[in-house]
């Protein structure tokens, strides 16, 4: 459905966008997150459960460890109780990992005031049950709108005050259409919109979430490929049929096209299959280089989603019969012991197919082709 309504219904009918922001998540997202917030003006408060890191946002206006050298706006109210980060919250940013959220529901819920909004802004489905994270919260914190904030953000980029854009999803009830500006996701849209960040507004949360978890497996996918020594052809291949399996399973679930191609979807996708700033596209370049897995996790504390989420995303592919060929070799080689070069050897061996998948085309291949890492090795 197109949202039909203009940045002035926003304005005039958001009835004030909450202007008390709960961060639950002071890692380098939730930090970036209540810098925005406190750019837009906003009374923020952000909850971390150590208690040096939360020390030195509040009183030092920095975070060493997650955003070193980047210099925070003060007035962020950093705590690690949460009751007092929870305290007359109009709306909440939840951003700690994906695996943490149904834990993090459970600490938050005797502290969360009644029906306030809330906004998921980690990236993943949950492990074991394949839900995704909405449907997570939904279960967990039943009365309060559940949402997603997701796009092409790295942390250190938004909260240095690069021009970022993001979309802010929340399922839009009937009141919600007919005052769209009043809707969660409008007031949120309002409430974090700041001179360098820029939110949009959409109902579709499922295709927002989906993007943002699918995005993370391909973006490894990327870096296996380039850690290997291939370049830029192969990259795009795998960025654009990465996409279509993001669509896939967004359509099979409810979600919508032009949310895949939109911030949440492809410009997520872009972003993170482009660039080392991504841990995912970096997890996978070691990977591709030939270290050990074991050794891409030493000394890197901060979590690589696409990594913990491969399986749960195959997860819910295969519950719901979609195929996803590429997320299905990231997962072989992560969790499974899969050789890689023979993993993705088989992909380009497939049977050749219609593009759109409307053709109901499909071809034995009489190639084989090989992945095998080409002779000229990129520069270390
Ligand atoms: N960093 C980015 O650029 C970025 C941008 C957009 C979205 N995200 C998403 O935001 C989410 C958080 O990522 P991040 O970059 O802030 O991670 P991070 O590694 O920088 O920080 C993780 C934070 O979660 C906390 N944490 C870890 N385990 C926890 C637990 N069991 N209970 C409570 N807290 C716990 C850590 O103490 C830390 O504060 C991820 O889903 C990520 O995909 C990150
Ligand atoms: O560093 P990554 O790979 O976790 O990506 C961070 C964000 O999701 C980019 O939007």
């Amino acid at each position: 459905m197109a949202l039909d309504f203009t940045p002035d219904d926003i304005l005039h009918g958001a009835g004030g966008a909450p202007s008390r922001i709960a961060v639950i998540g002071a890692g380098a997202w939730g930090t970036a997150l209540a810098s925005v917030a406190r750019q837009a003006g906003r009374g923020v408060t952000l909850w971390g459960r150590d208690a040096e890191v939360t020390r030195e946002i509040r009183e030092d206006s920095r975070a060493s460890r997650y955003l070193p050298d980047v210099p925070l706006p003060d007035g962020i109210a950093a705590t690690t109780d949460m009751g007092r980060a929870l305290h007359g919250a109009e709306a909440a940013l939840i951003v700690t990992p994906s695996a943490t959220l149904h834990a993090m529901c459970d600490q938050i819920r005797p502290h969360l005031p009644k029906g306030i909004p809330l906004a998921l802004c980690c990236k993943g489905i949950e492990r074991g049950s394949g839900l995704p994270l909405s449907q997570v919260a939904e279960d967990a914190l039943p009365g309060h709108p559940i949402g997603a904030l997701s796009g092409p953000t790295f942390a250190r980029e938004a909260a240095l005050g690069h021009p970022t854009a993001a979309t802010i999803a929340f399922p839009f009830n009937f009141r919600d259409r007919l005052h769209p500006g009043q809707s969660p996701a409008a007031r949120l849209a309002l409430a974090l919109s700041a001179p360098s960040f820029r939110p949009y507004i959409s109902d579709d949360v499922i295709g927002v979430e989906v993007g943002g978890a699918v995005k993370n497996v391909i973006a490894i996918a990327c870096g296996m490929l380039t850690g290997a020594g291939f370049a830029e052809n192969t990259r795009a291949l795998l960025i654009t049929r990465g996409m279509a399996e993001m669509t896939r399973l967004a359509l099979s679930l409810g979600g919508r096209t032009e949310t895949i191609s939109g911030l949440s979807g492809a410009g997520d996708l872009m972003l993170t299959c482009s660039s080392t700033t991504s841990r995912n596209m970096s997890l996978g370049t070691q990977l591709g280089r030939g270290l050990a897995r074991a050794a891409c996790f030493e000394g890197r504390p901060v979590v690589v989603e696409g990594e913990v989420n491969a399986p749960s995303v195959m997860d819910l592919a295969t519950r719901v019969g979609v195929e996803m060929p590429i997320c299905a070799a990231v997962n072989a080689v992560l969790h499974q012991g899969a050789p890689m070069e023979e993993t993705f050897a088989r992909l380009w061996s497939r049977p050749l197919q219609g593009e759109s998948g409307t053709l109901g085309v499909s071809l034995s291949n009489p190639v084989s082709h090989s992945a095998r890492r080409p002779q000229a090795k990129p520069a270390p």
